[in-house]
């Protein structure tokens, strides 16, 4: 095994990279790479298990897997806790039985995708919308697997420009809007259906999401994220601060994988 890169982290590096690709590789594409990193993070699935079922392109691909070894009779027993509507319709078409964390508060493993990765593996979260979900069930899970393509590694939390996600109550959103931009001198907007620019984005939760844009590092997470659940009308914030256990990136250079604790 050999170690692989550190993306500039401060810390040692504990990256071991699992795979490399053959010397005459093609490109993948980056659905390809979220499937490698997918179907590598459901090798810690075991029989018996409850797992957090996370949402979007890339935990979409980890759920199919689940229920293909499921149907194939390589896993049993297992149950899924779904983060969002839309997982828990893929996990009820393919079969996978699901439950929620009131009757299942312990969950073994989670495995969910991510819009940011820093080199501390904290992450952000819910351009998807699903994050308030999301956050409760992958905090109360025993292993958290991260799976991403290697776009999503950031320097800094907020480092790709794109946006940071804050679900928030419709009630009187734009004073909570503003109230978030004055607070972080950011820009924020209303996150809208596409091709509905009139229509908010409704969550799972019957909620808004406000997307703050950054000009520069928000500097803690923590004291960035507690200032924002300290704003009246914010219900959760996207950073996923200290959550991840296992990083698991896919990329040009091959698989790499990533304990945290
Ligand atoms: O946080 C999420 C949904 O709320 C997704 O995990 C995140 O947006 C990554 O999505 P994708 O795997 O489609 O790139």
């Amino acid at each position: 095994m050999a170690l692989a890169y550190d993306l500039g982290s401060k810390k040692p590096n504990p990256t071991t990279l699992i795979s490399s690709p053959p010397p005459h590789q093609l490109i993948f594409t980056q659905d390809e790479l979220k499937k490698i990193a997918a179907y590598k993070a459901v090798e810690f699935v075991e029989s018996g298990m409850v797992i957090g079922l996370g949402t979007g392109s890339t935990a979409k691909h980890a759920i199919d897997r689940i229920g293909e070894l499921l149907h194939q009779g390589k896993l049993s027993n297992i149950i899924g806790i779904p983060t969002s509507k839309q997982t828990q319709h893929q996990a009820f078409c393919l079969g996978i039985p699901v439950s929620d964390i009131e009757t299942h508060p312990v969950v073994d493993l989670a495995i969910d995708g991510a819009d940011e990765v820093d080199p501390d593996m904290n992450l952000v979260k819910g351009r998807g919308g699903s994050l308030l979900r999301e956050k409760m069930i992958e905090s109360c899970c025993k292993k958290f697997v991260v799976i991403v393509d290697e776009s999503k590694l950031v320097e800094y939390v907020g480092g790709s420009g794109l946006a940071m996600p804050v679900e928030i109550v419709p009630f009187c959103w734009k004073f909570t809007a503003k109230k978030l931009e004055s607070l972080f001198g950011c820009v924020a907007k209303l996150r809208v259906v596409m091709n509905k620019l009139d229509d908010p984005y409704v969550t799972d939760n019957g909620n808004y999401i406000i997307d703050l844009y950054f000009k520069k590092d928000v500097g803690d997470l923590r004291v960035a994220g507690d200032a924002m659940l300290r704003v009246a009308g914010v219900v959760e914030h996207g950073m996923f601060i200290d959550m991840a256990t296992t990083l698991i990136v896919a990329g040009e250079f091959g698989v790499t994988l990533r304990n945290k604790y």
